[in-house]
């Protein structure tokens, strides 16, 4: 597998050689067919295990903004995606691109400090290599916060979601990591995806929002991704509110796909950094920078809450 810095234009299907020789077997790069072996993981996961004293149990995604929770990380280890070879490397604003091991409130954790997205140009089995690395390190439980647009007309800037099923709208046009050989390794051919969002962390969470009085901010609902990286137009939103979709991304799904597939309990949640536009003459647009700028005023509460919800875990 070439590292990202080396991705060339000219994917090619895998089992075709490429031009200078290597064959997408050996040299696994971005594009929807491109594809990581089980072996390309367990080399990952043995040279990062090599550097880290730390054996996490629990691995965090830490969205667009929300990778201060690092901050409450002790003893800390951290190690820059782009010093893992074959790592995906974030390039988006507000996705530092760290793995950061350590402890927090008394579990051994590992949090990404960024993700990757399939509109950076990475393969969906490229943007999910990290999960199934902190599968082979040893991760049993998966976070994955996200921040989204709001769809669901209850919900506010700064409000959060805990997710409680996805639409995998990605997926309709066949981007899905699982898609090519499967390795039963990781796990099997047809995995369920019906109780995706461990209903046992879901109800801990929605205790520890009472007990921090967060409920009047603090919802439970779908979300779906798109690929992006382009915000959604009016029609689209509007399509998402018809299907019952309550918040909108261009991540997570995939990980979560992969997580589940390999076995993980895993517990979402997304803050609303925005609300979408659902009327076609409004004048407002969304972006970026909203997104991030919420998540500076308002991260700090979903750090609280899922440091809290690591907390009280069984394990
Ligand atoms: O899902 P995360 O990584 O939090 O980021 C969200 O924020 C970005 C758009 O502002 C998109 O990447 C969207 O997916
Ligand atoms: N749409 C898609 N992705 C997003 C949004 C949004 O409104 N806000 C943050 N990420």
């Amino acid at each position: 597998m070439s590292s990202s810095k080396s991705r060339p234009d000219n994917v090619e299907r895998r089992g075709i050689t490429f031009d200078d020789g290597s064959s997408s077997k050996s040299r696994k790069i971005g594009g929807a067919f491109s594809s990581v072996t089980y072996e390309d993981v367990q080399k990952i996961a043995k040279h990062i295990l090599a550097i880290v004293k730390c054996r996490p149990k629990i691995g965090v995604i830490c969205g667009s903004g929300l990778g201060q929770l690092a901050e409450l990380v002790e003893d800390s280890e951290t190690i820059p995606y782009n010093e893992i070879p074959d790592f995906p490397v974030s390039t988006v604003p507000g996705h530092a691109g760290k793995l950061v091991f350590g402890t927090l409130k008394g579990k051994s954790v590992v949090l990404m400090q960024g993700r990757t997205h399939s509109y950076e140009g990475y393969s969906p089995q490229q943007t999910t290599l990290p999960v199934r690395t902190m599968k082979l390190m040893g991760v049993e439980t998966l976070f994955v916060t996200n921040a989204a647009g709001g769809i669901n007309r209850n919900f506010k800037v700064g409000d959060m979601m805990i997710i409680k099923d996805h639409m995998n709208l990605a997926g309709f046009s066949g981007m899905n990591p699982l898609v090519g050989p499967n390795d039963e390794r990781f796990g099997p051919r047809f995995p369920p995806m019906s109780r995706a969002y461990d209903l046992d962390i879901r109800k801990l969470a929605h205790k520890v929002v009472k007990e921090m009085n967060y409920t009047d901010f603090v919802h439970e609902g779908v979300y779906s991704m798109m690929v992006g990286p382009n915000f959604e137009t009016v029609t689209e939103c509007k399509f998402l509110h018809t299907i019952g979709v309550d918040a909108t991304g261009m991540s997570t799904v995939p990980e979560v796909l992969v997580a589940k597939h390999c076995g993980m309990r895993v517990f979402g949640m997304s803050l609303i950094t925005n609300v979408v536009i659902m009327e076609f003459d409004s004048e407002a647009t969304a972006n970026h920078e909203e997104v991030l700028e919420t998540g500076r005023q308002r991260s700090k509460y979903m750090q609280k809450l899922i440091a809290t919800i690591i907390e009280k875990l069984d394990s």
